[in-house]
């Protein structure tokens, strides 16, 4: 409506935006035809492709953030979240996508932040946010907390949700106000990879005191920049039926605890929807990556149980009957206990001398 407020800009919504294709460098012919997984060609990925044009932006924010915590010594925690996507055309009508509607990641990261932790959230974008995912459209639409005034002339919340309303937004505000929370935008696992790296490298100063949450559905397979069609891929172009081939993510994860980020803690979830695999895979990756901690879940359990998979074994943490009833978020058991093996963890490290 012209003249009416301007809605302020939410400083839970980042400066950047990433779900509109950046149609200038996401096609590049030249870039030969290489297999990106294998452990030799893998950082030929991140040397072959581009970096997302707003990548600037986004290395002096995190870099600001990351300073302002690291001058009081306060532990900042990687949390990614949300499903990256594949873009099957430079100028993206379909997609291949990753299941995650967000709530792992933006409900970890409301916990890491009430024990006293900055978060960097690396979040999909559009996907669930830290605080207003309790009252997003998704989920609890917002207009069924308000009600209209008695005289029918302003909007009020309704009395019985003041508490809980209040309780969220004073976290909320919390947050915002002491630069606690930056938001990290991605779509692409084009987008995530650069990003994540680049937060890595730059969260190597934090040393021990920082930690990843690895919570995004990250894709393991993509359509490379050589080979994306331009434009819509049109049905009698490809006799009417679509034959896609792409190639293997490279192993993100391995550079990650190998050298993006050598000293902070790393907590992955390894995702499946087979329970007879979910731990034999957990442990093979734990092994393959020589992480600290895999959070094994499943795609149907995933709201009521976990399994954590060390070194040490494998124990599970499921909500009881009464918990469930109460809708207790299982991230509130799972978070403390990270926190707990992450002070651990510190606690070795200076032992060692790290
Ligand atoms: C996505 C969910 C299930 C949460 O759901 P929402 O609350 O709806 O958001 C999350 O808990 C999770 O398992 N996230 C991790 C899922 C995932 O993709 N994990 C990868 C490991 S990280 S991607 C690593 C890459 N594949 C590699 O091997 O390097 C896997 O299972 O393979």
């Amino acid at each position: 409506e012209p003249g009416s407020p301007v809605p302020p800009t939410s400083p839970l919504l980042s400066r950047v935006h990433t779900s509109a294709p950046d149609t200038e460098s996401a096609i590049d012919r030249s870039i030969p035809e290489f297999p990106a997984a294998t452990p030799i060609d893998e950082d030929n990925y991140f040397r072959l492709h581009r970096p997302p044009p707003y990548l600037s932006q986004i290395s002096s924010d995190v870099a600001e953030f990351i300073n302002f915590h690291h001058r009081v010594n306060r532990k900042v925690a990687l949390v990614t979240s949300g499903g990256t996507t594949v873009p099957l055309e430079n100028n993206t009508v379909r997609f291949i996508d990753n299941f995650s509607a967000g709530t792992r990641g933006a409900t970890s990261a409301e916990y890491f932040l009430e024990k006293g932790y900055a978060v960097i959230f690396l979040h999909r974008e559009f996907s669930m946010l830290p605080y207003s995912r309790h009252y997003s459209h998704t989920t609890n639409c917002f207009l069924d907390y308000l009600t209209e005034s008695p005289d029918g002339k302003k909007v009020e919340v309704d009395e019985k949700f003041q508490k809980e309303m209040l309780v969220v937004l004073k976290k909320y505000r919390y947050a915002q106000e002491n630069n606690l929370l930056l938001m990290v935008p991605f779509t692409t696992v084009h987008q995530y990879l650069f990003t994540l790296k680049l937060i890595a490298q730059e969260m190597s100063v934090i040393g021990y005191d920082a930690i990843f949450y690895l919570a995004a559905a990250v894709s393991d397979f993509f359509l490379p920049s050589s080979r994306i069609p331009q434009h819509k891929i049109q049905s009698k172009e490809v006799g009417g039926k679509l034959v896609v081939d792409l190639e293997p993510v490279p192993k993100f994860l391995r550079r990650l605890v190998d050298s993006w980020a050598p000293i902070a803690m790393i907590v992955s979830f390894k995702l499946e929807t087979d329970n007879t695999i979910l731990i034999s895979k957990a442990r093979t990756a734990l092994k393959r990556y020589n992480h600290q901690l895999v959070i094994g879940n499943l795609l149907q359990t995933r709201k009521k149980q976990v399994v954590f998979v060390t070194a040490e074994g494998e124990r599970w943490i499921k909500l009881d009957p009464e918990q469930i009833k109460e809708n207790v978020d299982i991230e509130s058991i799972i978070v403390p206990e990270i926190i707990n093996s992450h002070n651990a963890w510190i606690e070795s490290r200076k032992r060692m001398g790290l």
